[in-house]
């Protein structure tokens, strides 16, 4: 391998001022690959950790071989697996792109490796093999935008060194722009102070007793990835158990247990350091899952377990990712809770959250931390200002005016404009809780897509044709194959057997957005709008959408006409919710199908509430039963009136009369004779077809129990009223 660069010389400065060295190697890779590990070896003899980070594709357990003839502590892990690794830390990191490059594993990977150490990053073109990809090619046909655009950038950055054919480039950076992290601070537990990397994770130490002060108290923990809040949190753990007056309940929750690991591993070193005797139970992955400490307890639980318990304090990792309306929900259960969250990261954006929590106004006294330095390398990282740049991790929206216009906008013109990139780019950002770089990749490279943004980049949607499918694709996702780039015709012809609307065409919104500060202003409502208008003149069948259920959103797809046709019937875990179909109609065909399936979800949501949907908010139940179209009558006896008078009066409970509160409600959501406001409803759903208890019924709603019940009762007088029942 020829270059006209020191080598060594670029690797021993990362290694003095604790940044990253990033490799990206393109064409023939594997001379260069192993030639750059071996002159990593020459400046590190001995790294203790490598890994490499592979897709399922051909050849890569071969060119696994070959790296183990040069490095042979090196981990193997494919991209699927890659979630488990987030909280480690490595020396080294090897990802094998070829045939797959994808930018939210590959960001993963970086992120793990500390300062000094080596990411290679190698492929044979970055845009080769996406044609395989069915989510964002159709006939073959894909762009290379978001590749082009990421070449570019690796071209511009100083710090990176690119491989491209036989040629290095590199633009030279310099150990003395980065600061090492550094602790000064003693804090007030210096014992435990030892134990952290930065100032910022000693101020958590510091503060965190303010859970344990009088009353209801808040905590939000924020910082860009890698700052080391997981560790901090899990550090001060201990604390509030050891200045308790009493034992302590604690419980830590995450949306996957893999990221509440650490919080749960610096929690035993904090013990240990505090010589505090404890128990602990671990999985059988060896991960820690409890710690008891004679009567007080820190464990670990998924999201679903955790809201519900009974403890003192919730500690929720990773809390943007599990979303607002779980926050808002354990805010209303928990009287003290530690929200810890990314602000920008790869797994999704926690800004629009940190906008919420910043004027959070609830009955929570709140304290907010904010860690700013990096515990895995310098600030001034190279690597670090690289990924935000190629994937656009802090685009902000602008904000601007509403001009009150909307245009299509050609994908490739908006790749051209870094400016307008960004701010388009950046409303989805900061809208959306989960966004990572696999989402510009999509923006960049789906062909089929259409882009509507409105004036003044307030608002932005993503539109994909589907539909239009020939006799043997609709055979064969009858037949249970995946077809994601057909999501909402596959979901009708797999689990609705409606194999005709697979012939139908349509578009998707794929995403629709509005820049926070503009939202609830009719923009959102005008992009679809001028989508619908374009769609119908270009002779589709139906227009729709597929999203992870929320009350607000639902309501603005109602707001606009759109009727629900799908309900996963599974619940996302890791996302937090259940996703809901919604189509607006223009051929009768596509009229007279959407409303015969919509129908049917009806029944499916009537008839399965207590099992299939027991877990569903039931306002969403609610105002979903409200959109399905209106069914045949139901008819109820004088004697089950009687019996929900007798109730009303407080002559019979309620379990005496639950069989007619639930035909009561099936009259009212089949026939829909007149409109009842969601809560209310939801009231009527929670308890009575969801068969929660009243308590339980009260936590989904914000409401005591007996508010549940007055309500309750107050919604079954207004409809035996409306139907003149007495
Ligand atoms: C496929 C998908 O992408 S679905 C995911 C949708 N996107 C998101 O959730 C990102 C965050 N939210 C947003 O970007 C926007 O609020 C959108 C796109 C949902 C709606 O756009 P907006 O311009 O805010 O909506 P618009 O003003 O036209 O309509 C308002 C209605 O939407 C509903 N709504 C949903 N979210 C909001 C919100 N944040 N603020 C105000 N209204 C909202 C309300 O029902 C409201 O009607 P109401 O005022 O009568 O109660
Ligand atoms: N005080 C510390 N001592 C040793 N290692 C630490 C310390 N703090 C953090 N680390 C390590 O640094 C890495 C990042 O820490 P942590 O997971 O707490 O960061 P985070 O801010 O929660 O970031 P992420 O966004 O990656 O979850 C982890 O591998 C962790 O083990």
């Amino acid at each position: 391998m020829k270059s006209n660069y020191d080598i060594q010389e670029i690797f021993r400065d990362a290694v003095s001022g604790n940044y990253r060295n990033l490799v990206v190697i393109e064409g023939d890779y594997r001379e260069p690959l192993l030639e750059f590990i071996h002159e990593y070896l020459k400046v590190e003899r001995n790294p203790s950790t490598g890994y490499y980070f592979h897709p399922w594709a051909q050849g890569s357990k071969e060119r696994l071989n070959w790296i183990r003839s040069v490095l042979t502590t090196v981990t193997d892990i494919d991209y699927s697996s890659s979630e488990r690794y987030l909280g480690s830390t490595f020396d080294l990191s090897i990802i094998d792109a070829v045939d797959d490059f994808r930018p939210s594993y590959a960001a993963r990977a970086v992120e793990t490796v500390r300062g000094g150490g080596l990411i290679i990053l190698y492929t044979n073109r970055l845009e080769e093999g996406k044609l395989y990809r069915d989510t964002l090619t159709r006939d073959g046909k894909v762009n290379n935008l978001f590749e082009e655009r990421f070449r570019h950038k690796l071209l511009s950055h100083r710090g990176i060194l690119y491989w491209n054919d036989g040629e290095l480039i590199v633009r030279p950076y310099s150990s003395s722009e980065v600061s090492k992290p550094k602790r000064s601070r003693k804090g007030k537990y210096p014992e435990l102070a030892k134990l952290c990397k930065t100032d910022d994770q000693v101020k958590v130490l510091d503060e965190i007793d303010f859970l344990l002060e009088e009353g209801k108290k808040l905590l939000v923990v924020t910082a860009p990835r890698g700052r080391g809040k997981s560790a901090s949190v899990g550090l001060a753990l201990p604390l509030l158990i050891s200045q308790s007056k009493y034992p302590l309940s604690i419980v830590v929750t995450s949306p996957t247990y893999w990221s509440g690991a650490e919080i749960m591993r610096f929690s035993e070193m904090s013990l240990k350091a505090l010589h505090k005797r404890f128990r602990k139970v671990i999985s059988r992955d060896g991960k820690i899952l409890s710690l008891e400490i004679g009567e007080s307890r820190i464990r670990w639980l998924p999201p679903e377990l955790a809201r519900d318990q009974h403890g003192d304090i919730l500690v929720v990792d990773e809390a943007a990712a599990l979303g607002k309306e779980f926050a808002d929900y354990v805010l209303r259960r928990w009287n003290k809770v530690a929200l810890v969250t990314t602000v920008h990261g790869y797994e999704g954006s926690g800004k629009i959250f940190l906008k919420i929590f910043d004027s959070y106004d609830g009955e929570h006294d709140v304290q907010r931390l904010k860690l700013d330095f990096p515990v895995r390398y310098g600030k001034g990282d190279p690597v670090e200002r690289f990924l935000n740049d190629a994937f656009l991790l802090n685009a902000d929206a602008t904000e601007g005016e509403d001009l009150n216009k909307v245009a299509e906008v050609d994908v490739r013109s908006l790749f051209e404009d870094e400016e307008r990139l960004a701010s388009v780019y950046g409303i989805l950002v900061t809208a959306h809780y989960r966004n990572t770089p696999d989402d510009l990749m999509m923006l960049g490279d789906m062909a089929f897509q259409r882009l509507f943004v409105a004036e003044n980049n307030a608002g932005v949607a993503q539109v994909v044709e589907e539909g239009g499918l020939s006799q043997e694709a609709i055979k064969s996702i009858a037949q249970g194959e995946e077809n994601l780039g057909h999501l909402i015709p596959h979901r009708l012809v797999k689990y609705w057997r409606l194999f005709e609307f697979g012939e139908l065409r349509g578009w998707r919104v794929m995403r629709i957005a509005v820049a926070p500060a503009l939202q609830g202003r009719g923009i959102g409502s005008k992009l679809l709008r001028e989508i619908e208008i374009k769609g119908e003149g270009e002779g589709i069948d139906w227009i729709g959408s597929s999203f992870l259920a929320s009350y607000n959103v639902i309501k603005f797809w109602a707001k606009n006409g759109y009727i629900p046709v799908h309900v996963s019937t599974k619940k996302n875990e890791s996302l937090g919710g259940y996703s809901v179909i919604v189509v607006k109609p223009f051929s009768s065909a596509a009229k007279e199908m959407s409303s015969r399936v919509s129908l049917l979800l009806k029944d499916k949501l009537l008839r399965t509430s207590h099992q299939v949907y027991f877990n569903l908010d039931p306002r969403i139940l609610a105002i979903l039963l409200k959109l399905t179209p209106p069914a045949s009558n139901v008819t109820i006896s004088d004697l089950y009136v009687k019996k929900l008078r007798a109730y009303l009066e407080g002559l019979l409970p309620y379990n005496s009369v639950a069989e007619a509160v639930h035909l009561l409600g099936e009259k009212y959501f089949k026939e829909l004779r007149f409109d009842v406001d969601d809560v209310s409803l939801a009231t009527l759903i929670s308890r009575t077809f969801q068969g929660k208890s009243w308590y339980h019924a009260g936590v989904s709603l914000g409401l005591t129990s007996s508010q549940v019940e007055q309500r309750l009762k107050d919604t079954i007088a207004l409809i035996l009223e409306k139907y003149q029942l007495s």
